[in-house]
């Protein structure tokens, strides 16, 4: 009998009426996903195990549907053999299937997160790779700057059992909240990896505050020594920001691996605990059936015994004490001391040496019985200390343990809740909300059923959830009633009172009544091993499966979050630079047209400058020099006796008007070439604006050493044929005929004119005519006045011949060594060669204008490639991490109540 059915309201609705097999009943009102059958295979069940055959098990690496059309895993196959059956039928077999069930739900769901946590570990591998050429933006954590209790907080969803337990049942993951994706935030800051990486002092990829208040597994704790969070984000560089992603990502990933190491593991450990003496060792030998544990009348259990089947030790049954401070590997001997079972009692009370034994027995009972081989799960049983003033903080730490999947609360019927025991209870029950009760000697109480209705109320009050499924988590039994062996004996299975050592008689009533009471006692226990195997299973479904699902849930929250924003970053960056490529592909050509342009515009400019100048240089020459003659230098003539030095003076003063016009070129040609200058400063300043260096052109500086050109190169000597010019004397001799007749005798009778000795000549012709004799008489008065008045004339005729002679000299000598051209040439080259600098730094400029725009349009296309590729892979990461979640979504762990899946809520 299991007397804590009551009340109603907590009844399972399967109660007595969910079989088929006649049994009379309502539909169950919870959602119930039983209905085993008497026959060997329920129709539901038929369902499940197909829907289990189409299951492409554990690992695969798509979570999507199309997973459900792929073959059976191994690893579930290899789960557990298939049990065999003991019972023949009835509540055995209805048993075996809920059991059957359980466990083809529990490998469901097992297996759709094992693919989850495969997919998932695939995406953030992914995500990591992305992290190195992408680095991903993040959202900064905005925290109040009045102390850390202000914090948000950093939901840790850890694999802990207690969290396990809270979140999957209580606070269960909410679902994905997408980003606030609106870009008002994000835009402003959104820049690419390389943009930022080129723009100096960037802000790193911190952004939307809001966001990182939603992150609770890929948070990053951006606290760091002194600085605050706002100084801290723009201290943050993104390489670093990516950094720390990756670590968190790296995290994650180990995480995932633990967990998936956790849902695989197959154990489960029950830890029965309660008060001093309550009948905790009892309590697990009668589950064991085999007197294992010792059992005394004063408390003697003082280490914590944990019992595992024997195959888990080579088949070997023996007991491993492991010494205090020790941390226990069963392949490790120096771990631990070996000693045989009967040793037991005395390491058992020994808390001066050991910390805790393992006890490795055999359980031959069937897999449907047996609790530590029963086919679906192995089992260990963890006797604890009893519970006291000092043991009750140790013990409830070693409930939190994570491989904890059970907690077993023995209490004495006779002694209700202790103290400790109401701490311990309370305590665990808001740490796993559901706890198994047993209620032991209840043989010892007259009173049944007021004892149930105060141990209930006590219940009620220490653990609701337990309360409400009180009549599968509460029982009140006699564990002494149990048949066991004693140690190194073992019962047949399915023995009831028949093995040595059997139930002892309480009432010591041998009749009818004594053994329906013992038989009575023994059926409780039965429910009582049978709810224990129950929620075993179902916690062990919670216990393990509930911490993947909810660090899942969560990990998508995060990744999704992180994708969506990085996605929408990623796309308006993606049209930003599309949009910055579009501008800048005609700004590229038109750069190009307008180099080329201006190095035309530029060489056209030099070189009409430069033929300007040479022309008007060579012009300027020319006409200076042929002008020589005719120019007055205003050099007084001083007469015939100072003749060679106004001679001197005439040439001095020539060639110093030869170099006035040389100077006079050069300082034209400094115009020119600041004009030139000035030109290809405009052109400048228009195709490369503020890019143009201001060039400071020194036009002073040009024709610095060609001063003294002139002197070194024209040296005309002053000879005295220069002083009289005969072609010219003749010429003139017209004008002064009527003043002498030897002079009109000789133009009449020398009838040509010569140079030079033409005079002469003439004079000789003249006395020819005239005869000898007059002549003779006439020739020497006669040429003496001629050579008179010529010598006269000759002297009085130096200041207009001799500027003729000296230029005709010069222009001779000018002409002989190119004078015009050289000059020409100098000064233009000179002009061209000032000019040549501000060109080329025009096209330097230019080029380096076309260079950039180029570098730019090769940038900016990379930038848009990553963009590109940057939003593809967070557009596909979110569809992934929606696919992911909804099959993650998709896992049940909460199921029916406990024991509402067996349909046996009797
Ligand atoms: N009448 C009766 N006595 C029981 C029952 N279960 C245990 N006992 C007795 O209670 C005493 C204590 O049992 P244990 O199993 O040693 O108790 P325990 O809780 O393991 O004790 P410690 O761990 O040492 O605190 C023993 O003498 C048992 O025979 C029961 O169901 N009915």
């Amino acid at each position: 009998m299991n007397p804590g059915k009551q009340p109603e309201s907590s009844r399972s609705p399967s109660e007595g009426s969910s079989f088929p097999d006649g049994h009379s009943g309502a539909p169950p009102a919870r959602p119930g996903y039983l209905t085993v059958g008497t026959g060997s295979t329920s129709e539901h069940a038929d369902r499940l195990a197909a829907l289990l055959d189409s299951d492409s098990g554990y690992g695969g690496s798509i979570a999507d549907g199309e997973s459900l059309n792929r073959g059976w895993h191994h690893g579930v196959e290899a789960d557990r053999p298939t049990p065999v059956h003991h019972a023949a039928a009835g509540d055995g077999e209805r048993r075996v299937m809920a059991s059957h069930i359980h466990q083809l739900y529990y490998n469901q769901n097992k297996n759709s997160l094992g693919r989850a946590i495969g997919s998932m570990v695939d995406a953030l591998k992914e995500f990591q790779k992305m992290n190195t050429i992408w680095p991903a933006h993040y959202p900064s954590v905005q925290r109040s700057d009045s102390g850390p209790s202000e914090r948000p907080t950093l939901q840790h969803a850890q694999t802990s059992l207690q969290h396990g337990f809270q979140s999957a049942f209580s606070d269960r993951p909410s679902p994905i909240r997408r980003a606030d994706t609106t870009l008002r935030d994000a835009s402003p800051s959104a820049e690419s990896s390389s943009a930022a990486a080129r723009r100096p002092g960037a802000e790193p990829r911190l952004v939307t505050p809001q966001l990182a208040q939603d992150f609770s597994i890929l948070k990053i704790d951006l606290k760091m020594g002194s600085l605050r969070q706002t100084e801290l984000v723009h201290s943050l560089e993104k390489s670093s920001v990516a950094a720390l992603l990756d670590g968190q990502i790296q995290k994650s990933v180990q995480h995932l691996f633990a967990l998936r190491e956790r849902i695989d593991d197959t154990s489960s450990k029950v830890l029965v605990t309660g008060d001093l003496n309550a009948g905790k060792s009892t309590f697990c030998n009668a589950l064991l059936r085999r007197k294992v544990l010792p059992e005394d009348q004063q408390p003697c259990t003082s280490i914590f015994c944990e019992v595992l089947d024997v195959r888990e030790n080579g088949g070997i049954e023996e007991v491993h004490a492991v010494p205090i401070g020790q941390k226990y590997r069963r392949d490790d001997e120096r771990t631990y001391r070996v000693f045989e079972l009967k040793d037991l009692e005395n390491i058992v009370i020994d808390n001066e040496h050991w910390a805790q034994c393992k006890i490795y027995i055999k359980d031959i009972r069937s897999v449907d019985e047996s609790l530590l081989n029963n086919g679906v799960v192995d089992i260990a049983l963890i006797d604890a200390p009893g519970l006291n003033k000092d043991s009750v903080i140790t013990t409830a730490n070693f409930a939190k343990q994570e491989e904890i999947d059970v907690v077993v609360f023995v209490v004495s019927a006779a002694n209700h809740f202790t103290e400790s025991a109401k701490e311990f209870v309370f305590n665990a029950a808001r740490e796993k909300s559901y706890m198994f009760i047993v209620v032991n000697a209840f043989d010892n109480i007259r009173d049944k059923n007021r004892c149930q209705d105060m141990i209930l109320k006590q219940v009620a009050k220490l653990s609701p959830a337990t309360f409400k499924e009180n009549s599968e988590l509460v029982h009140f039994v006699s564990s002494n009633a149990i048949p066991t062996a004693p140690p190194g004996h073992i019962v047949s299975s399915g023995g009831s009172g028949s093995a040595s050592g059997g139930p002892p008689d309480d009432d010591g009533d041998d009749g009818p009544s004594g053994k329906g009471k013992e038989k009575e006692k023994i059926r409780d226990f039965a429910e009582l091993e049978a709810s224990l195997r129950r929620f075993v299973l179902e916690k062990r479904a919670q216990s393990k499966l509930a911490p993947a699902k909810t660090y899942l849930m969560n990990l998508l929250s995060d990744v999704d979050s992180l994708a969506t924003i990085n996605r929408d970053i990623a796309r308006s960056e993606l049209d930003r630079v599309t949009q910055e490529l579009e501008d800048l592909l005609p700004q590229l050509e038109q750069s190009k047209k307008a180099t080329d342009n201006a190095d035309k515009d530029t060489d056209q400019a030099i070189e009409q400058n430069v033929s300007g100048v040479y022309t008007h240089t060579r012009d300027a020459l020319n006409t200076s020099v042929t002008r020589m003659a005719e120019t007055d230098f205003g050099i007084e003539y001083p007469g015939a006796l100072s003749a060679f030095q106004y001679a001197e003076d005439l040439k001095y003063a020539m060639l110093q008007t030869i170099a006035d016009t040389v100077g006079a070129c050069e300082e034209h040609a400094r115009q020119q070439t600041v004009a030139g200058v000035n030109m290809i400063k405009n052109l400048g300043v228009l195709h490369l604006g503020n890019g143009f260096p201001d060039v400071s052109f020194r036009p002073e500086n040009m024709f610095r050493r060609k001063r003294d050109m002139l002197a070194r190169q024209v040296d005309v000597e002053v000879e005295f044929s220069d002083f009289f010019d005969f072609a010219s004397l003749w010429e003139r001799q017209e004008k002064v005929a009527g003043t002498g007749m030897a002079l009109t005798v000789a133009s009449v009778v020398g009838g040509r004119l010569v140079g030079g000795m033409g005079w002469v000549d003439g004079a000789l012709g003249a006395a020819k005519i005239l005869g000898s004799n007059n002549l003779r008489r006439l020739i020497i008065p006669g040429i003496i006045a001629t050579v008179a008045l010529g010598v006269s004339y000759a002297i009085t005729s130096i200041p207009q011949s001799l500027p003729r002679r000296l230029s005709n000299k010069l222009y001779a000598q000018l002409a002989a060594i190119d004078y015009t051209h050289a000059n020409a040439s100098r000064i233009s080259s000179e002009v061209r060669r000032a000019l040549k600098y501000p060109a080329d730094n025009l096209r330097v400029g230019l080029k380096r204008n076309i260079e950039q725009l180029q570098t730019k349009k090769e940038d900016t296309s990379k930038l848009r490639g990553e963009s590109e590729m940057a939003h593809k892979y967070f557009s596909n990461l979110v569809q992934k991490a929606g696919m992911i979640r909804s099959n993650v979504e998709r896992v049940d762990l909460e199921g029916p109540a406990p024991g509402v899946a067996a349909g046996f809520d009797s």
